[in-house]
């Protein structure tokens, strides 16, 4: 019942980026070791992540490590870095297909065996970053129990489609509607790409809205300052909370009288609409009125 609706990344390199991160209200933390951290600081940002993972706060935030991918030579090392640390989860970059989940997955059944840490407990997000990696999703999205989310990247996957990054976001429908598509279909999360331009609030809006709209429970975000922004967008009104309420509350008393069909503002009340009104006040915070 833990809401993941924003994920900040935090640069690898960067102290006061990783001690502070927690602070600003994400519902998730991303700590970085793969494209935020230049090539020759990779060994000390992994050694600074594993320091800040063992003494720092993070508060109530999922906390999550992007590694390098595994077409190098440094995601195992992250690994083993991280994961005897205790997170909630690894951020797998650039995945392609169900092989890459399996190596990973591998690696992590040694290392939480080697650390005393029960087998499974780290989670995995898959990034979705080239076409292979999206046309592959619900193979991707299936390969292990450990995956919980995949991710389309929106920065890499242009690059890869031989397109740019639009302010309409045109180029990433399709895949952002795959991605939603896979992860409901196995019955995990979707989280949204970054949206690069920091200072642009109005365009943020417009993004989340419409990745809302098509389903996704999050997205990731580069600073602090888009945070509040999408927490705002998933927040349902208080329109939308009070009639979930209602729903909620009439599809109870008919269950208890033993009634099927009942109706709330003239409209009738059946499975999907109690299952859409239990979501809203889930994401309204409301969990135990969803108990
Ligand atoms: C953009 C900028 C340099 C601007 O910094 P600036 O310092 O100019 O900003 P200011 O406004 O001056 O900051 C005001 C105060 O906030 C603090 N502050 C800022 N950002 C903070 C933060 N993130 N965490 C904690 N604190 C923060 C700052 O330290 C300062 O604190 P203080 O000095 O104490 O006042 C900075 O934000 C930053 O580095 N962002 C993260 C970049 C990053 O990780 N990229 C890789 C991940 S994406 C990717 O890989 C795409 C993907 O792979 C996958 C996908 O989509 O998921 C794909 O392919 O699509
Ligand atoms: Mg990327």
């Amino acid at each position: 019942m833990k809401l993941r609706r924003t994920m900040l990344y935090l640069p690898g390199n960067n102290p006061n980026m990783l001690l502070r991160g927690w602070l600003f209200g994400s519902d998730g933390l991303i700590l970085d070791l793969e494209d935020a951290v230049a090539v020759h600081e990779k060994d000390s940002a992994r050694i600074l992540v594993s320091r800040i993972l063992k003494e720092g706060e993070f508060g109530d935030c999922d906390v999550t490590v992007r590694i390098n991918g595994v077409d190098t030579d440094l995601w195992e090392k992250d690994l083993e870095a991280v994961v005897p640390c205790g997170i909630d989860g690894i951020r797998v970059p650039k995945v392609e297909g169900p092989e890459t989940v399996r190596a990973v997955d591998e690696a992590l059944n040694r290392i939480e065996k080697e650390a005393g840490i029960a087998v499974g407990t780290t989670k995995i997000c898959c990034l979705l970053e080239t076409a292979q990696g999206i046309w592959n999703a619900y193979d991707v999205a299936k390969a292990s129990p450990r995956v919980d989310a995949i991710c389309p990247g929106g920065e890499d996957l242009t690059a890869d489609l031989r397109t740019q990054r639009s302010v309409e976001g045109t180029e990433l429908e399709g895949p952002r509607r795959r991605v939603v598509l896979a992860a409901r279909a196995a019955g995990i999360d979707a989280f949204d790409t970054v949206f690069p331009r920091i200072n642009d609030d109005e365009g943020l809006v417009k993004e989340t809205t419409f990745i809302k709209q098509l389903g996704f429970d999050g997205k990731s975000v580069i600073h602090p300052r888009q945070i509040s922004v999408i927490h705002s967008v998933f927040m349902p009104t208080e329109k939308e909370i009070d009639r979930a309420r209602r729903i909620v509350a009439a599809a109870k008393e008919a269950s208890e009288r033993g009634l099927g069909a009942v109706s709330v503002d003239g409209r009738m009340v059946d499975a999907p609409v109690v299952k859409r009104a239990v979501f809203t006040l889930t994401r309204a915070g409301l969990f135990e009125e969803v108990q």
